[in-house]
């Protein structure tokens, strides 16, 4: 099973992150002024997601994208490089116009239940420590970006066996949160 490819970060398991690391800095994959972003703390809820929106590496199968309040993030350079890939999208993935990588993902509408958190790939930082990956999202997903139906069990269970319980949506905590978020704002639940 350890043939089945998920992500180059996970591949040879996943390595666990530090509690106290306090976050550094991330860059795109250019080789002359790269765009560089601050995210001044660890991040959390690091997972791995089939989906075909977020950036991916060359050849992976899965992102790996975790999350960070959006006061913590800033660019430090190349500022000018970076262009919005989707602005009709809920999560506005800024990317670097010249490589392609996504340097953070927000979040602008203020009514979303993510509202305030920024979404980071972790592998552009050249530190340990950030939160390790903990579940595996939008697994089905991966078939939309020409992964053969067929792989699927192979794939479920190399994700079990790497400690990353695979979900076709978000991890179930997350979905409660979403549903609190909607619940409230209904009325069905006290706000
Ligand atoms: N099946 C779709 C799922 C896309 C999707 O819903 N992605 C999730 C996980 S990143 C999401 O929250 N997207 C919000 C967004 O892209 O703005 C795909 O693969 O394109
Ligand atoms: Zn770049
Ligand atoms: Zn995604």
């Amino acid at each position: 099973m350890a043939n089945v490819s998920i992500h180059p970060a996970v591949d040879n398991g996943v390595r666990p992150g530090q509690l106290n690391f306090a976050g550094g800095e991330l860059h795109c994959h250019c080789a002359s002024n790269p765009v560089r972003v601050k995210v001044g703390a660890n991040t959390a809820h690091n997972h791995v997601c089939g989906c075909t929106k977020c950036w991916k590496p060359e050849g992976a199968t899965f992102s790996q994208v975790a999350v960070v309040g959006r006061d913590a993030v800033s660019v430090v350079s190349g500022e000018d490089k970076l262009e919005v890939v989707d602005s009709n999208a809920a999560i506005q993935r800024h990317r670097c116009r010249d490589c392609g990588v996504h340097m953070y993902g927000r979040i602008e509408n203020k009514d979303h239940p993510f509202y305030g958190l920024d979404f980071v790939h972790t592998e552009l930082s050249d530190q340990d420590g950030w939160s390790a990956p903990e579940f595996a999202a939008f697994v089905s997903s991966v078939i939309e970006s020409g992964t053969p139906p067929g792989n699927m069990d192979a794939i479920r269970a190399r994700l079990r066996e790497l400690g990353l319980p695979p979900y076709d949506a978000l991890s179930p905590p997350l979905m409660d949160a979403i549903a609190t978020h909607i619940a409230k704002a209904t009325g069905k639940l006290a706000a």
